[in-house]
């Protein structure tokens, strides 16, 4: 049976996070989805978890899976995650950089090959709106977040940061969830919190270099 190797991409503020390679030497400088093999005994979720833990320091949920399985050489394959960032700021250990890429951005980084075929997925979930309840503190957003999963909704609340932001303590919480949008905009008011929907913004037409012409199957 093929080795699984889980990706994850993980998605805030309209953006998904990549990072880039060190080695070996043929795919240092090439960006991936940071993530590594799943371990005997081990579910795809809890490696996930563990290889964000590893190699950038920062805790994440997963949320879901990107359809298809793609083969990276014979005997292993990439799967995809989706998840959120629900605590720390990730900082590279392994890779030498990180990038936060929106749905204009994806394919601005030179992507290793297995990855490429699920840009497409990931680019159309980006460019989707997403409405956030935001909140001052952690605590009131993790309150929301239990009601609205008491209320049968999947949830999480996430660490929101801007671009140029330090990594201080003094950031806002957002919730997103399955929730219809009234639901969310109802409780994020009762709980004194700011509702919107973030709308992917839509590159300037004639800017930025043209999309790379992508395969439509991983090369060998
Ligand atoms: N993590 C990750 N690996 C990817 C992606 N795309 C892709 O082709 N790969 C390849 C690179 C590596 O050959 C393999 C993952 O191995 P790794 O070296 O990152 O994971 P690991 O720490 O579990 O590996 P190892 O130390 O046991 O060799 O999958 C991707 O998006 N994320």
């Amino acid at each position: 049976m093929d080795q699984v190797v889980v990706g994850a991409a993980v998605v805030r503020r309209g953006a998904v996070l990549a990072a880039r390679r060190t080695s070996p030497p043929e795919s240092a400088g090439r960006w991936e989805l940071p993530g590594g093999k799943v371990e005997a005994g081990e579910t795809p979720v809890a490696a996930v978890v563990r290889e964000l833990a590893e190699e950038l320091g920062c805790t994440v949920a997963v949320t879901g899976w990107v359809e298809g399985r793609v083969p990276i050489r014979p005997g292993l394959v990439l799967t995809v995650a989706l998840a959120r960032l629900v605590d720390g700021e990730p900082e590279p250990v392994e890779h030498d950089e990180v990038r936060w890429l929106t749905a204009a951005e994806v394919h601005d980084v030179d992507w290793l090959e297995p990855d490429r075929p699920f840009l497409p997925a990931l680019v159309a979930l980006l460019a989707k709106p997403q409405a956030r309840g935001v909140f001052d503190d952690r605590d009131t957003a993790e309150e929301v977040v239990a009601l609205l999963r008491t209320e049968g909704y999947a949830a999480w609340s996430e660490r929101e940061a801007f671009a140029g932001e330090d990594d201080d303590e003094d950031h806002s919480w957002a919730v997103v969830t399955d929730a219809p949008d009234v639901r969310l905009e109802l409780l994020t008011e009762e709980h004194e919190g700011w509702f919107d929907v973030l709308v992917a913004t839509e590159p300037a037409l004639g800017t930025g270099p043209a999309p790379l012409d992508l395969p439509r199957a991983p090369r060998r």
